[in-house]
């Protein structure tokens, strides 16, 4: 095969394969290695340089066979494992590798969490500038079958047919593997598959083009229909949502990661509560006993429509919900900030600008903030760091159990 026309033969030829020991792991879920190459400037001096291997692991020796040369690193294939880790384990799933979904699936869960916690430690020092202790990762109580939402596509269907229903091949971005079970779904979704499978077939020549599935879990059945209502427990709460609405998409962990923000928002006599991005209330509604008052806001109408229901389905009164940016909510409120704590859980792209100088110049005693891409919350924690906030804990959760992703939690008081 003929490199790609922007090859850069150095430090590694196109497809050279090379011996590595991984050392460690990225929070891409990437294993890495550092190897001798002679220096640019002197070549009779030697220099480290780093090399990324999808789906190698830290203490594999293995065989790889690079296919891109960057300023500063490598990029290889997994060619052989020639002394595998003593942390690597046979994949549940037969297309591990191929789908893009899991990374994870070769390595012993209490390493998994092991990594993730390392992970979170190192984006904090290096993103943040932060050196504090990060602690030990809560794992899920379920590592299979734990997902509440899934979200099959396919692409335009040619000649009526569709080639596969699935998700994207891992590292490609339009080539979709057929997926025909998933062991992180949970056993409901599995069973509803093959026939929601069948009837996208069977309906092939209706499609114009391609299509994501939904599949919520809701009450022992799935639900296909993003306008459907959802109801998920949590505790002694039920929540209602549309289908098609955020949720946080592991169940089990829930009791365990609303119970840890509850203890933290409420410590140190915090009296007021502010949920922004709030959903359809579950930080709210799981920490309003905690509070005297609680005011959410969430962007979403219908989220936060289901968010005042919720509020009355389940006889809690000291709760309001506004449908407007998060930053709207510093206007409303009237909760002295020295007894009010502050739960942030934004979208991946973390907090804007606007939310963040509304927050400071509100300065509440205690923030909680919570985020499904440590790399954004790292970015906006040092702006808490120069508003004057120290961090007291970190605490990430794993809500993705097989794959690279996790939830993590930071604890910050007003210094
Ligand atoms: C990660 S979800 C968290 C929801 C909720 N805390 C939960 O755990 O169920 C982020 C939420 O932020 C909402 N959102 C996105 N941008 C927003 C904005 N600028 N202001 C308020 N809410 C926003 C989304 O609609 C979504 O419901």
């Amino acid at each position: 095969m003929r490199p790609h026309k922007k090859f850069v033969p150095f430090p590694f030829e196109y497809h050279q394969e090379i011996e590595l020991n991984i050392e460690s792991l990225s929070n891409l879920g990437v294993g890495i290695a550092k190897v001798d190459i002679p220096s640019q400037e002197d070549p009779s001096e030697l220099s480290k340089w780093v090399v990324f291997v999808p789906f190698s692991l830290p203490g594999d020796k293995v065989r790889a066979r690079i296919f891109r040369n960057d300023n500063n690193c490598s990029q290889g294939d997994l060619v052989e494992v020639i002394e595998p880790s003593p942390h690597r384990i046979d994949p549940k799933c037969p297309l591990f590798g191929e789908c893009g979904g899991c990374q994870y699936q070769h390595l012993e869960y209490q390493t998994q969490l092991e990594w993730k916690t390392q992970q979170v430690g190192e984006l904090l020092k290096h993103m943040a500038n932060i050196n504090h202790e990060v602690k030990p990762a809560i794992p899920s109580p379920r590592q299979w079958n734990y997902r509440s939402k899934l979200t099959p596509h396919f692409n335009k269907p040619k000649n009526g047919k569709i080639e596969a229903i699935g998700f994207l091949r891992n590292g490609r971005r339009n080539s979709i593997l057929d997926v025909p079970q998933c062991p992180i779904a949970m056993e409901e979704i599995n069973d509803a598959l093959p026939h929601l499978r069948k009837e996208a077939q069977l309906n092939a020549k209706q499609f114009k083009k391609g299509v994501t599935m939904l599949m919520r879990v809701t009450e022992g059945q799935v639900e296909t229909n993003h306008r459907s209502i959802a109801t998920e427990h949590v505790s002694d709460l039920a929540f209602n949502f549309l289908a098609g609405d955020f949720f946080q998409n592991n169940p089990f962990i829930l009791p365990a990661f609303t119970e840890y923000v509850a203890k933290h928002a409420s410590m140190h006599n915090a009296k007021y509560l502010v949920d922004a991005y709030c959903g359809s209330g579950l930080f709210a509604l799981a920490l309003a006993s905690s509070f005297d008052k609680v005011a959410g806001v969430e962007v979403s109408e219908t989220a936060a429509d289901w968010a005042r229901a919720n509020a009355r389905q389940n006889n809690i009164e000291n709760a309001t919900f506004k449908a407007a940016s998060a930053e709207a909510i510093f206007a409303d409120i009237d909760f002295p900030a020295d007894e009010t704590a502050v739960v942030i859980d934004p979208p991946r792209k973390g907090c804007n600008e606007e939310f963040l100088s509304q927050l400071f110049a509100f300065g509440p005693s205690r923030c909680v903030y919570v985020s499904c891409n440590p790399s954004t919350q790292m970015r906006d924690l040092q702006e808490f760091i120069k508003a004057g906030y120290v961090l007291e804990e970190v605490q990430p959760f794993d809500l993705f159990p097989q794959t690279r992703h996790l939830e993590c939690v930071a604890v910050l008081k007003k210094g």
